[in-house]
């Protein structure tokens, strides 16, 4: 798990070290770390270092002079104010300075540009000198490299903005909301994140990691028998959507539940057909999976209502949420996407999708149940207001038929235990983490068939441990 940082909260943190240190030189330690990354990214060929005029342009214009002493750099002072020290640095190391025209003229024997224009003082967008370099860059297809984030950006946002595009961006300490929030993150290419002695404070927002869904999935041993492995109630589907009952089921029995009973209105033969290990009725179950396929069918706010009478976790998604009950929603995991969070809240869609952090956390806060919002960024808020975002995963997966799956897996999860944030962070990741190893459009139903293989080879593998 990594914690996710805002500008204003590392900032802080940089001014407790010089606090406690004010010799400390956070500045060369990042420079070093750049050109260490930028020569193992680009290992020949000349350098193009673009500096901004505050520490972020400090940053990249030490780590010219270092690079300048094992092979050509140019630099270029996109706002002719820049760290006087570093300047003199670059220059003192043979360095050559451009000006606008000749850092585009440059691109054609260039085999790396470094941007260090803007960090986490960035304004978003770019000046038209830079956006002209920018689009120079793409056009002579030279890889860029972004010191703490691709200039342009917002750090604190996955908003995206006129911005350079990086193949590599090297941080400090943790990653910012840039790195890990969609579109954004797309801009950020691979993230390097380099310790320079800054201590990363504990934060409200983190990623989960592989390496967390290795270690937490659940694992049957050998007492295990089929309740405890966990008994899942789906109830999903109907007559008109009867696929959705299929994938639900596929979900919750791929994902490892011990038993899957199904109650929902589709046919149960079409079910049986594909899974007939499925139990069709009602019985002992340790959570409930609420809603997909759904439709305008009749009597959800009592097959809503019924299942809070279970006292039992449940996954609450896509039509069942029209059906919430009053008080508090606790051990329940809502499962919406942006157009069904705004109908919760009251809100548009298009507010969520430009503030899905405050807006996840709100619905959390205001039910009391923990919410998975879905989307290219999947966040998972607990009424606490923790967040955590799943592992992230190809866009494959934004096809109809990806939630019914994600719901069924969801509940196989929390009827093996896990307490809700946990079962949908895992679900979201572990959908993510099969489609990333299996690129292409695949149905939802063959990437939820995939399921055992990455779960197997996660199981497997030394992060498990
Ligand atoms: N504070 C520290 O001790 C450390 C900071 N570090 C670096 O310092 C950066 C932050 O430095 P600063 O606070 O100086 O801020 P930045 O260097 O990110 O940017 C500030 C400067 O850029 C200008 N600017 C911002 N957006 C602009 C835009 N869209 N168009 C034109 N000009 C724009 C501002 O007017 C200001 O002059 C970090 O991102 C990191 O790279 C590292 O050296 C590590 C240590
Ligand atoms: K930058």
């Amino acid at each position: 798990m990594r914690t996710v940082v805002s500008s204003a909260e590392m900032r802080a943190a940089e001014q407790a070290v010089f606090a406690r240190d004010p010799e400390a030189d956070l500045m060369g330690k990042a420079a070093a770390a750049i050109a260490r990354i930028a020569d193992d990214v680009a290992p020949d060929g000349a350098v193009l270092v673009v500096a901004g005029a505050g520490n972020n342009g400090g940053d990249g214009l030490f780590a010219a002079a270092l690079l300048a002493e094992r092979r050509p750099v140019l630099f270029w002072r996109a706002f002719r104010d820049a760290h006087a020290a570093a300047v003199a640095a670059a220059r003192a190391a043979g360095c050559r300075e451009v000006d606008a025209v000749g850092a585009v003229a440059a691109l054609a024997d260039c085999s790396l540009v470094i941007d260090a224009v803007t960090g986490l003082g960035s304004r978003p967008g770019l000046p038209l000198a830079l956006q002209t370099l920018v689009d120079a860059c793409d056009a002579a297809t030279v890889p860029v490299l972004s010191v703490d984030l691709p200039s342009g950006l917002d750090a604190d946002s996955g908003a995206l903005h006129p911005s350079f595009s990086a193949e590599h961006t090297v941080t400090f300490g943790s990653v910012k909301p840039c790195h890990v929030q969609q579109p954004a993150a797309s801009r950020c290419g691979r993230v390097h994140i380099v310790d320079i002695g800054v201590t990363v404070p504990d934060t409200q927002l983190r990623v989960a990691e592989a390496a967390d869904v290795a270690r937490w999935w659940p694992r049957p041993d050998a007492s295990s028998d089929k309740y405890s492995r966990g008994v899942v109630l789906v109830d999903t589907g109907s007559e008109q959507y009867q696929g959705a009952a299929v994938l639900s089921c596929s979900g919750a029995l791929h994902a490892g539940a011990g038993m899957v009973r199904y109650t929902g209105r589709a046919a149960s033969g079409l079910i049986l057909s594909r899974f007939p290990s499925v139990v069709v009725g009602e019985g002992r179950a340790q959570a409930i999976v609420l809603g997909s396929g759904w439709g305008d069918s009749d009597g959800g706010e009592g097959r809503v209502a019924l299942a809070r009478m279970h006292s039992l976790p449940a996954v609450v998604d896509a039509d069942a949420l029209h059906w919430l009950p009053g008080g508090r929603l606790d051990g329940w995991l809502l499962t919406p996407h942006a157009g069904e969070l705004a109908r919760l809240l009251g809100c548009t869609r298009a507010h969520v999708e430009a503030h899905p952090l405050s807006c996840v956390r709100e619905a959390a806060r205001h039910t009391g149940a923990t919410v998975l919002l879905k989307g290219a960024t999947q966040y998972v808020a607990e009424p606490s207001g923790r967040v955590t975002i799943a592992v992230a995963g190809p866009p494959w997966t934004a096809q109809a038929g990806s939630g019914d799956v994600l719901a069924g897996i969801c509940g196989a999860l929390l009827a093996a235990g896990l307490p809700a944030w946990r079962a949908g962070v895992l679900g979201a990741s572990i959908q993510a983490m099969t489609a990333a190893a299996n690129p292409g459009p695949y149905t939802p139903d063959e990437l939820a068939a995939r399921l055992p293989a990455m779960i197997a080879q996660l199981s497997s593998s030394p992060l498990a441990r």
